[in-house]
């Protein structure tokens, strides 16, 4: 790829698992407003429902974690976060008329094998005290190889788990030091043994590339070993760095140990060789599967869909996300919960949802959010049905007229199509529409940069 594109291009720019961005939503949101929009996407799911549980505790801090979490090694913690989840859930479970159907449930965090085997279990057993399984559910979880034990595989499994994803991140002692996080080879070779002999039908292992003081050979390294263990899905993503989130503990090293720019891009694509090299192909911005993965294949006939967990190959109206943090979509609205566990307590002991943020799409937003979905997913978009026109088209194609002269997209009979040298500028494409951005540029900082 020419640098001089990278210089042109490389601003900050957000990963789009929303639209509207976080940043830019409504400061006047109404809970009850949130709450009748659940209400009315759960009349209409007849595809099931999916859940989002936000589990935050780690035992140690990772200083290149994005992530919502909360750093301890007491795990009294434990108990009274379980018991208040599923307090939660059952508030939910009280606004609907019928009993809600699993299509897809998701433990991220934080840490979820932070937490005892037995705790796990009375999780999501509360779960399915009020719920069913679809007949087509997923259930997966995000284990840390230093603390996944075969317990935690084997009880997952049998409560119906059959993805789970391991945080890898790289290889290599330098910058396993630097963002403290020491991680040997062998943990994640026996987790993810463990995982294949229980019976996991998707293992994943989450890598990053643009980490600190991380070089060339470092990636070369780290994909290699980490195909040597076949996972299905690789997830290969961009280091955001955004120091200023409040507690995110960004820090241990500075802004000139992080490679930049064409340093930074040099990594992905020696990282993306590699993968297809041995079978990978790349899905989206960050992912790569083996052949017959249902992600791949949701990529290749466009089903494919992203949400706040990323992409996945199913699309329910619904998600419900349960825990600090998490963020919940009804499709026609977002509701984020209470960020501190204090907040998160205080106001299920009110019997409140803990809803402390959110947004209502307006009519705009939603095809706005339709085309960043369509750009996202299936790297082209089209407004030739009257319902994806919008006043701000022409608008929008002047601001590309560097990219298209530059060949990162083309111009289709009524759309756009992102070119092969494009997609590493797909959150810049994506930009040109995000009509909320476009009237008003941030004054602070608040996304990672683009390459
Ligand atoms: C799988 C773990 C991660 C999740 N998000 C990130 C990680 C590492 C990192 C991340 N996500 C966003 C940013 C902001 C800057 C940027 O590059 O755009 C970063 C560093 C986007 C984002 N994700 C969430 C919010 C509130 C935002 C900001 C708004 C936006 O750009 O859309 C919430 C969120 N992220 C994750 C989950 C599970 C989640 C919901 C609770 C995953
Ligand atoms: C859930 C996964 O999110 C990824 N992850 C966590 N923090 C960051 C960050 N700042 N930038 C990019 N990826 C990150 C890790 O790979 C983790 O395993
Ligand atoms: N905390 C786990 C790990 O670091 C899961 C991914 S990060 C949210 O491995
Ligand atoms: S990378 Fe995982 S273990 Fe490390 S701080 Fe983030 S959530 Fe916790």
């Amino acid at each position: 790829m020419s640098p001089s594109f990278i210089h042109k291009y490389n601003v900050p720019g957000p990963r789009y698992t929303s639209y509207p961005t976080v940043p830019y939503w409504d400061n006047d949101f109404s809970p009850a407003q949130y709450i009748d929009s659940v209400r009315d996407a759960f009349r209409l799911s007849d595809e099931g429902i999916s859940i989002y549980i936000h589990l935050p505790f780690c035992e140690s801090m990772c200083t290149f974690c994005g992530c919502h979490k909360r750093i301890t090694k007491n795990h009294q913690v434990e108990a009274p976060y379980i018991n208040a989840l599923i307090t939660e859930w059952k508030l939910y479970c009280s606004l609907f008329e019928s009993k809600p159907v699993i299509r897809e449930l998701h433990l991220g965090g934080g840490t979820p094998t932070f937490f005892a085997v037995k705790n796990l279990e009375d999780l999501i057993n509360g779960i399915f005290s009020c719920a069913q399984r679809a007949e087509n559910f997923e259930m997966g979880f995000e284990g840390h190889p230093n603390n996944t034990t075969r317990p935690h595989l084997q009880t997952l499994y049998e409560l119906g788990f059959r993805r789970v994803s391991f945080g890898v991140q790289d290889y290599s002692d330098r910058v396993q030091r630097a963002i403290n996080r020491i991680q040997p080879f062998e943990n994640v070779s026996k987790v993810t043994a463990w995982a294949r002999e229980i019976g996991y039908t998707s293992i994943s292992h989450d890598l990053v590339f643009g980490l600190p003081f991380q070089t060339t050979s470092d990636v070369v390294d780290t994909v290699t070993k980490t195909v040597s263990l076949l996972p299905d899905r690789i997830s290969f993503y961009s280091y955001a760095h955004v120091p200023w989130i409040p507690g995110n503990g960004q820090r241990g090293f500075s802004d000139a140990d992080i490679p930049k720019d064409e340093d930074k891009r040099r990594l992905y694509e020696t990282g993306r060789a590699i993968f297809e090299t041995h079978g990978y192909r790349e899905i989206g911005m960050d992912h790569f599967a083996l052949t017959g993965d249902p992600l791949l294949e949701a990529a290749e006939n466009q089903s494919i869909h992203r949400n706040f967990m990323g992409y996945t190959p199913n699309r329910t109206r619904l998600l419900i996300g349960l825990g600090v943090s998490s963020i919940g979509d009804s499709w026609t609205g977002f509701g984020q919960n209470a960020k501190s566990l204090e907040d998160y307590y205080q106001m299920l002991e009110w019997g409140q949802l803990p809803l402390s943020k959110g947004h209502m799409l307006t009519k705009e937003d939603l095809i706005v959010r339709q085309h960043i979905l369509d750009l996202m997913c299936r790297m082209q978009t089209h407004w030739t049905d009257d319902a994806f026109y919008f006043t701000e088209v022409p608008e929008i194609l002047a601001s590309l007229s560097e990219m298209l002269a530059d060949g990162l997209v083309a111009a289709t009979p009524g759309g756009l199509i992102v070119t092969p040298e494009g997609k590493p500028f797909l959150r810049n494409i994506c930009m040109a529409f995000d009509l909320r951005l476009r009237r008003k540029r941030p004054d602070t900082p608040l996304f990672s940069m683009t390459v």
